[in-house]
């Protein structure tokens, strides 16, 4: 009597809380229901939902193994299809193929990946056109971390939707959606990276990478464990909404790990993977049915997906025997009338897809202007800088601390005696210096710190290699002239350089252009090795290199042969060359407090200039050949990081 009063009670908690969670995350289809009728006549995925089909498909991926590049197949040969209005639960055991039959099937696959056999949207192949029709949330969740939720949304709807719609019109989409998953409380919180306190919790993450996702309402879309370390009820708040969008005429693959019972009974369609294969395919209630015919039983108190699980589960230490099993369970499945169900539906497709037809791929939709996407990732990147108080009000202050020591350390400096020049070029040296490697090692980490980003919003289609890093550079750009014009205003007068207006001109031009120069070789750097360490011990042996042929430790013309050459790559040579002769030129009157000793001394600012190898004839080939240099080292540094987009 007690028991039955208990479960009373415990399905009339469900029940409310059902009740509860539908109440509060209704999906509003009323902008975006989908006719899920097929008409075969025209191809409109928007209109008709989307009906994915594959044939035949495997995937392989390239591993070394012995020094050699060998092929690792990861699926093999596996057909199915999903049609619109369904809620597909793609599960598993960990390492099945799961993810990676799903990214082969939304055309997200990474650069070593090999695809055969054919898949088709609509009975049209597959390709980089269903980056406007889909929508993926992966299993890591990737955010740029000093952005608030509102941030975030705000540059993903100006980067995703139609150019055409109003500012408030996104807001309005944006609000509605984060309402929709529980998030418009949190709205200006920080989204916040491991480790920190003021940020959003695993759940929240979830589902904003959820609710970036929905923002362009995708006819289909891949979502890869989007409740993986979520509690039961925003597991069950995320599967609610997905449900309600497959009722509106979306089309939903998600792979998905332990779902509870209810979770499960949401789904409407069940793919199970072992071993790369796909072992049962149809609807979740008749998975249990099809085990059953196999000689597997699910007790009525158990869970159906830990149940399905555990039986195509590979036991430690009898593999083999496992393997068999799965391969029996398979072949039976092949030739089981679940499997005769869905081939009718490929071979439909694939018939139908043969048919010559007309095209109408987002008529309608007007991507945003390139400057645009531009303008947005600047935003971001600026944002992103401007946060992280670690970097910039570290660095900026650093700057005027050296800046000061420097200008009270040469404070009275009399540049026109014997020993003034000495303290003159100790001074553009540390100008030089200050202004090379500390821009230099600053931006090391900028790129491979965001290579995930870039990479996976590259593949999603958002924007293209050249913008993504016109933008970090424009970002960074602002730092590297705010930061040498502070020096220089400091140490410049501090210090007692040529009290002249266009002296300090060129030399505030020169130490900004070092500045930028120096950071571009960081960047070139890290785009090369991707990896901060990496960069760092091949920029060192590299630094000796500009330091010794600044000039200013050696004269350049004694410089044997075989690294004469290494000058020309020097930027601080050209920067030492081009501020010395700002220094020096058409100075006369150097005074010789040695001529009582009878030692050598310097008359005027060719003989200093002599002294170092330097030409005042030089100046104008300086800045060009720091212009080059800069040039050179953003095409280098960008070349290898398309080449990343390429290979990865
Ligand atoms: N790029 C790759 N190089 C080598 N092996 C890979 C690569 N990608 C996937 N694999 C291997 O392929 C198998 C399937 O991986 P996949 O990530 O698709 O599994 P999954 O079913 O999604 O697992 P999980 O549920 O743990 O995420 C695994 O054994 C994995 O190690």
């Amino acid at each position: 009597m007690e028991g039955t009063a208990l479960t009373v009670v415990n399905s009339d908690i469900v029940d409310e809380l059902e009740a509860d969670i539908n109440s509060q995350n209704s999906f509003d289809c009323s902008v975006s229901v989908r006719n899920t009728t097929r008409t075969y006549n025209r191809w409109s995925p928007l209109e008709e939902g989307i009906t994915l089909a594959w044939n035949d498909v495997s995937v392989s991926t390239k591993i070394k193994s012995n020094g050699k590049f060998i092929h690792k197949r990861i699926i093999n040969g596996v057909s199915g299809a999903v049609k619109p209005g369904t809620l597909v639960a793609l599960m598993g055991a960990s390492g099945a193929g799961k993810s990676t039959l799903m990214s082969a099937l939304a055309y997200r696959q990474s650069g070593t990946t090999e695809i055969e056999g054919d898949i088709l949207i609509n009975g049209r192949p597959i390709g980089s056109y269903l980056k406007y029709l889909s929508g993926y949330m992966h299993q890591e969740d990737l955010f740029v971390p000093t952005l608030t939720i509102l941030e975030h949304m705000t540059v993903m709807a100006n980067l995703k939707l139609d150019r055409r719609i109003s500012k408030a019109d996104k807001e309005k989409k944006i609000r509605s959606i984060l309402k929709d998953l529980g998030l418009l409380d949190c709205l200006n919180t920080i989204i916040g990276g491991i480790g920190q306190s003021k940020a959003l919790s695993g759940g929240e993450k979830k589902r904003l990478a959820f609710a970036t996702e929905l923002l362009t309402d995708p006819p289909i879309l891949f979502c890869d464990e989007p409740t993986t370390g979520l509690d039961s009820y925003s597991a069950h708040t995320i599967v609610t909404i997905m449900n309600q969008m497959a009722c509106c005429g979306n089309t939903i693959l998600c792979t998905i790990h332990q779902p509870t019972s209810d979770i499960f009974a949401m789904f409407t369609q069940l793919i199970l993977m072992a071993e790369g294969m796909i072992i049962y395919m149809g609807s979740t209630a008749g998975a249990l049915d099809f085990f059953q015919t196999q000689g597997y039983t699910c007790p009525s108190s158990y869970n159906p997906a830990d149940f399905l699980i555990k039986a195509i589960a590979t036991t430690p230490g009898s593999e083999e025997s496992s393997k068999q099993t799965i391969r029996r369970i398979c072949h039976h499945f092949a030739i089981s009338d679940y499997a005769k169900e869905v081939d009718v539906v490929v071979q439909y497709e694939f018939h139908m897809g043969r048919a010559p037809r007309k095209f109408e791929l987002r008529k309608d939709f007007k991507e945003v202007f390139w400057w645009s996407k531009l303008y947005w990732l600047i935003y971001r990147w600026t944002l992103e800088a401007w946060r992280n108080p670690s970097i910039q009000t570290v660095r900026v202050l650093q700057r005027v601390g050296v800046a000061v020591i420097i200008g009270l350390c040469y404070l009275g400096t009399n540049a026109y005696t014997q020993s003034g020049i000495q303290s003159v070029e100790g001074i553009i040296f540390i100008f030089v210096s200050e202004n090379t490697f500390n821009p230099m090692y600053a931006v090391l980490s900028e790129f491979p710190e965001d290579t995930a980003i870039f990479l996976r919003e590259y593949r999603s289609g958002l924007y293209n290699s050249f913008t993504y890093y016109l933008s970090r550079i424009l970002s960074l750009l602002p730092g590297f002239i705010i930061e040498p014009i502070l020096f220089a205003v400091i140490a410049y007068w501090l210090s007692g350089l040529r009290p002249s207006v266009d002296a300090f001109f060129y030399t505030v031009l020169i130490t900004i252009l070092t500045a930028n120069v120096a950071s571009a070789c960081g960047i070139m750097f890290s785009n090369v090795w991707n990896s901060v360490p990496t960069a760092m011990a091949y920029l060192v042996p590299f630094d000796y290199i500009l330091m010794v042929t600044s000039g200013l430790f050696i004269k350049l013309s004694t410089l044997p042969s075989v690294v004469n050459w290494t000058k020309y790559l020097s930027w601080l040579m050209y920067a030492m060359e081009s501020l010395s002769i700002i220094q020096w030129r058409d100075v006369s009157n150097i005074t010789c407090e040695n001529e009582k000793l009878d030692l050598p001394c310097i008359r005027n600012g060719t003989e200093v200039l002599e002294k170092y190898d330097f030409s005042e004839d030089h100046f104008v080939r300086d800045i060009w050949a720091m212009i080059v240099l800069l040039i050179c080292f953003h095409t280098i540094g960008y070349i290898f990081l398309w080449w990343k987009t390429k290979s990865r």
